[in-house]
């Protein structure tokens, strides 16, 4: 017999809870709409694909390189190509930026948005069954509709962001995101091929006691990352990290905590990347109450000057990133 306490009546569908909202903010004419669909759909078949990833032979690198000199896995290229194949049907877009292509990937002139994608987040995790991600940016176009993209729509600061979200491929699939009226989680249901609403409104809790970073780097962080990591273990916060930003995210969107990616001896401007991974998280960890921080400027005010630029970012609970800002001397 069921357990009423464990089991959940399932309400409302992705499908349903995008048309409603549209009904409700008329935020777009149904283009964004239909982006956020594409994306979801997209999702549905990298989940399938990670699923089954070890027994069809693409766990593993494929043998070459990314832009950024990083070793490109099976998975990052195939899941590249699926977004980019289901933006592109979709027709809506009519620019992708991707960390797995060096220039912008130009679509449909008549496209109204531009997508900024990671297409799998947490590369060094596939190989061992780990959760990882993929991370999105939804951009409106500046130029008119019909004509040839230009640098201006494509660099545009994080607070132009139409839309942002990440799908989660953990003990349960997930997708996340927001259009600037808050943050909204779905959890996908495999045997029914949907998405449900999850995690309704979701906000961050103001302070928490989890903090993620890479702490082999510690020797090369600066004098501030030092201190703060320090305060962290002075006042017993638990250290977890993941090594997937999606994972870790989310775990601290979830319970309160900071992620932090500094400046460090391998990479100077800190590693994750402000177009496709940065400026989408820090969206969302904004709309549901947090921040995102340079350590030393807001992530979303940041002026973009390169396609695959590197910043450092802190993100998450509020108070613990005015803390690090703190150490900054902000
Ligand atoms: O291994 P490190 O240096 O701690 O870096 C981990 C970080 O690198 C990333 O894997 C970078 O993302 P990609 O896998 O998309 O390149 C983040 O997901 C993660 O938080
Ligand atoms: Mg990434
Ligand atoms: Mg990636």
């Amino acid at each position: 017999m069921e357990d009423s306490r464990i089991a959940l009546p399932i309400g409302t569908t992705l499908d349903r809870y995008i048309k409603k909202k549209q009904d409700e903010f008329q935020y777009a004419t149904g283009e964004l709409s239909q982006l956020l669909r594409d994306i979801a759909l997209a999702g549905k078949v990298v989940n399938r694909e990670i699923n089954k990833a070890g027994l069809i032979n693409i766990v593993g690198p494929i043998g070459a390189q990314n832009v950024q000199g990083e070793d490109q896995q099976k998975l990052d290229v195939l899941a590249n190509i699926r977004f980019i194949r289901a933006l592109t049907k979709g027709g809506e877009a009519c620019a992708i930026i991707s960390e797995e292509d060096e220039e912008i990937t130009d679509l449909n002139n008549d496209g109204k948005y531009v997508i900024a994608i990671d297409p799998l987040d947490g590369s060094s995790n596939i190989d061992v069954n780990v959760s990882i991600g993929t991370i999105f940016s939804i951009y409106r176009r500046v130029t008119p509709v019909g004509t040839p993209i230009t640098k201006e729509d494509v660099m545009q600061k994080g607070n132009e962001q139409a839309a942002a979200g990440y799908l989660l491929y953990g003990s349960s699939t997930m997708l996340v995101y927001t259009t600037g009226h808050g943050v909204n989680g779905f959890t996908y249901e495999p045997s029914l091929g949907e998405y449900f609403l999850s995690h309704p409104n979701m906000s961050i809790p103001e302070n928490g006691k989890i903090y993620s970073i890479n702490e082999g780097s510690y020797s090369s962080f600066s004098t501030p990352v030092k201190s703060y990591v320090n305060f962290c273990k002075e006042n017993s916060y638990s250290g977890r990290y993941i090594g997937s930003l999606v994972a870790d995210f989310h775990r601290n969107l979830l319970k309160g905590g900071i992620y932090m990616y500094p400046p460090t001896a391998a990479s100077p401007n800190g590693k994750l990347r402000l177009l496709y991974e940065c400026n989408a998280l820090a969206f969302i960890v904004e709309q549901a109450g947090g921040s995102a921080s340079t350590g030393e400027q807001r992530i979303l005010d940041l002026q973009p000057e390169e396609l695959h630029q590197r910043t450092p970012l802190f993100i998450g609970s509020k108070n613990m990133v005015s803390k690090v800002e703190e150490f900054y001397g902000v």
